[in-house]
């Protein structure tokens, strides 16, 4: 198949301006400075292009060495912004890249130096562009589905360009920069607009693919504790309501705050902010694996226990009312003790709804409340019920 060169570079140059327009663009939304290299990569390799379009003109100078210059300089553009994605500091070292493209100003013109600038150059993109691909692996956190992408993108295109020198090291095989004869010239134009329309695409999608996932975990949590929302809770607490069985009974504990108000009164509200915080890391603390805690709103939060038995309710709501009952009286002081009131629920069948199963916790809290506050309602629901109050 036969691809007119000046076509391939006409059409690379109109993708590449609207693939760095594109980015830019979506820096303006998600303000990712990754996206910024990226989108001065794709702005040089547009003009990389034109100055290559030069050569049919005669200015070899411009039209070759300045115009893979840009090209590697682009490259080294998207390996800076995944490095600035992925919080990777870049040694020095990879500025050699651009000091090679320099000393290359020196080799003398002519086809037969065609290969040697051309085997520079591949290797320089090579190594750059796999080594971005690997600084996109997963490490510890996973950098998503979008990142996944742009790795194996550039991976693909790393390895595109090591294959680029192997007609360059075979005998008698025809490479012309300047007039742009050769197979592999005409195929590396190919290539390149394939790659830079998966490249970018990619790109915005690692991106937005992060922000996404940004959003979902800040939608997820209270903003003051950082613990789950009501929300959040209620897309958890399924899974384990449903495990919920007579040999595994499942428990909810409803925990309000007594005379909370006289803390954010005589205080102020950033000492109740306070307290409220100190609340949450004691629920997180003495959480038991498998568990769920959210603060449902105000001095309210409520803990979701499976495998619970009248025992590890009291126990898991006492340790809590004493932590917390010394923790307020030390910091804060107020006419009436600030303390706690838990009302909790013992059942042995996944309950109707989370709703449902606050409602109950709700009645047992209000129990404990007009019990004189400070301490711990407990409604036995399995069907071997014992009422039981401390
Ligand atoms: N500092 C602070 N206060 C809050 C926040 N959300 C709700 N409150 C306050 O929490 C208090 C909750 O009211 P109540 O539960 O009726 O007050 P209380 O004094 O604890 O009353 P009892 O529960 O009956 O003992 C109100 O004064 C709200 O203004 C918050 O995020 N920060």
């Amino acid at each position: 198949m036969a691809f007119d060169p000046l076509t391939m570079l006409t059409i690379t140059i109109a993708l590449a301006l609207a693939a760095s327009l594109y980015l830019a663009i979506e820096w303006q939304t998600v303000r990712e400075p990754a996206l910024l290299f990226w989108s001065a990569g794709f702005a040089l390799i547009s003009v990389g292009c034109i100055l290559a379009l030069l050569r049919s003109s005669g200015l070899l100078l411009v039209g070759i060495w300045f115009a893979n210059g840009l090209l590697i300089t682009s490259h080294w553009l998207f390996f800076a912004g995944v490095a600035r994605f992925t919080e990777v500091r870049l040694s020095r070292a990879w500025l050699l890249a651009v000091a090679i493209w320099f000393a290359m100003l020196l080799l003398p013109n002519g086809p037969e130096w065609s290969k040697i600038m051309l085997l520079v150059n591949s290797l320089l993109i090579a190594l750059i562009t796999i080594r971005a691909s690997f600084l996109l692996r997963p490490r510890g956190k996973s950098l998503g589905a979008g990142a996944a992408q742009l790795r194996f993108v550039l991976l693909g295109h790393g390895l595109f360009y090591i294959a680029k020198t192997i007609p360059v090291l075979v005998p008698g095989t025809l490479i012309d920069l300047a007039s742009f004869q050769g197979q592999i010239i005409k195929i590396s134009l190919v290539e390149g607009v394939m790659a830079l329309m998966l490249i970018s695409l990619s790109m915005t999608g690692t991106v937005r693919y992060r922000r996404e996932k940004r959003i979902e975990r800040l939608a997820a949590r209270d903003p003051l504790t950082a613990m789950y929302n009501r929300r959040a809770l209620e897309a958890r607490a399924p899974k384990l309501l449903d495990g919920v069985s007579p040999k595994h009974p499942g428990a909810l504990l409803l925990i309000d705050i007594d005379n909370f108000k006289q803390v954010n009164d005589l205080h102020g509200h950033a000492a109740g902010d306070k307290l409220l915080v100190a609340l949450g890391e004691m629920i997180r603390q003495a959480l038991p694996e498998g568990s769920l805690a959210a603060r449902l709103g105000g001095d309210e939060f409520v803990i979701l226990l499976r495998d619970a038995s009248p025992e590890r309710i009291t126990n898991l709501g006492d340790l809590l009312r004493q932590q917390f009952q010394s923790a307020a009286a030390q910091t804060f002081a107020t006419p009436e003790a600030v303390t706690l009131s838990v009302g909790a629920s013992l059942f042995d069948q996944p309950p109707a709804s989370l709703a449902a199963l606050i409602e109950q916790g709700d009645v047992a809290l209000y129990e404990s409340k007009r019990g004189g506050r400070d301490s711990i309602r407990l409604v036995d629901r399995t069907s071997n019920a014992e009422p039981l109050t401390g």
